[in-house]
C-alpha cells in the first residue's frame, strides 16, 4: 500500500464526522481474482473476515456494486446481513438479511424482454464457431464472453458484440474480456449515488477493477477515497496491485476504525 493511501485510511478512520461511512466494492477482479470461468469465482478468504468486520463497525454500511447478475452476486458474496447489493450495473438493488435477499425484483417490459431475447439469439450467432467466445445470460443483459478466446477471434467477436448493442441495447459496457448488452440503462455511478443519498454518507470509500467502476469513480466526490485495483487508465485517486493489496487496506482500515 501506498504512504498517501495510507494516510488517506487513516485520516478517514480518525475523523467520526465523516459517518456513516459508505464502503462499496465491485467484485470481480476487486474483492475476487478473475477466473476463466465465472462460476469458479469466489471472494478472497481474508476478505469475507474483513467485510464481516467492517459491517459490524458503527458508522459503517457496506455495499457491493457489481456487474453480476443479483443472485449470482448473492451466492457468490458471502456478505454479513445488512449488506447492500447492487448487482447488473446498477439494474437490481437487493438488502441482505438473515432470511435471505430483501430485494426489488426487476420487471421488464414486453418489449424489453423481446429485446432480450433478441439480443440472446443474435449474441449466440456472434459466439457460434469461434472457439473461447461464449454467452451469458443475465435478467437485464447479455454478455458475450472473449477470455478464453485467442486475440485474433476475441477481437471481431467484440466488434460484433459492440454493433449488435448498438442496434439492439439500451447499454453497452465492454468491460475485461466482455461485452455486456442490456435492455436497461443503468450505472454503478448513479446506483451509487442513489445509495449514498439514502444513507446520508458524507464519504464513500469505493474499489473497482474495471472500466465499468470508471461510473461509479466519475460519480464520486473529492472527498470520497477511490481505490483502483490493477493497472490501467482511471479517473481514481489511489491504487492497489491486486485483490490481496486490497484487502489488507480494507483490514488496515478495519483496524483503525
Ligand atoms: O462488476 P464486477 O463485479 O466486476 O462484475 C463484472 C462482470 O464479472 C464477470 O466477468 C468478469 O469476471 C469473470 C470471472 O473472473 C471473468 O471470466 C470475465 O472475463 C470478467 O469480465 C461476470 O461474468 C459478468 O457477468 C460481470 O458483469
Amino acid at each position: 500500500m501506498t504512504d498517501a493511501l495510507l494516510t488517506a485510511l487513516t485520516a478517514l478512520a480518525d475523523d467520526p464526522a465523516r459517518r456513516p461511512l459508505l464502503v462499496a466494492l465491485d467484485f470481480d477482479g476487486t474483492l475476487a481474482p478473475l477466473q476463466d470461468d465465472p462460476s469458479a469465482s469466489r471472494i478472497l478468504p481474508a476478505g469475507v473476515e474483513v467485510l464481516a468486520r467492517l459491517a459490524g463497525t458503527p458508522g459503517v454500511a457496506l455495499a457491493l456494486v457489481s456487474g453480476r447478475a443479483m443472485h449470482d452476486l448473492h451466492v457468490l458474496a458471502q456478505v454479513p446481513a445488512g449488506t447492500f447489493l447492487i448487482g447488473s450495473h446498477g439494474a437490481e438493488r437487493a438488502r441482505v438479511t438473515t432470511f435471505g435477499l430483501d430485494r426489488d425484483v426487476v420487471q421488464l417490459t414486453d418489449e424489453q424482454a423481446d429485446r432480450l431475447a433478441s439480443l440472446g439469439a443474435e449474441a449466440a450467432r456472434i459466439a457460434r464457431g469461434r472457439d473461447g467466445v461464449w454467452v451469458e445470460t443475465k435478467p437485464t443483459a447479455v454478455v458475450v464472453h472473449t477470455r478464453l478466446a485467442e486475440a485474433s477471434v476475441a477481437e471481431p467477436a467484440e466488434q460484433e458484440a459492440i454493433a449488435l448493442g448498438e442496434r439492439l441495447g439500451s447499454g453497452v459496457l465492454h468491460g475485461k474480456d466482455v461485452v455486456e448488452i442490456s435492455v436497461l440503462r443503468a450505472s454503478k455511478g448513479e446506483a451509487l449515488t442513489a445509495l449514498r443519498d439514502e444513507l446520508g454518507a458524507p464519504v464513500v470509500l469505493y474499489a473497482g477493477d474495471d472500466v465499468t467502476d470508471e461510473h461509479a469513480f466519475d460519480a464520486l466526490l473529492d472527498a470520497d477515497l477511490t481505490v483502483k485495483v490493477g493497472h490501467g487508465t482511471t479517473a481514481a485517486r489511489y491504487r492497489v496491485d491486486d485483490p490481496d493489496a486490497l484487502v489488507a487496506a480494507l483490514a488496515t482500515l478495519a483496524d483503525q476504525l
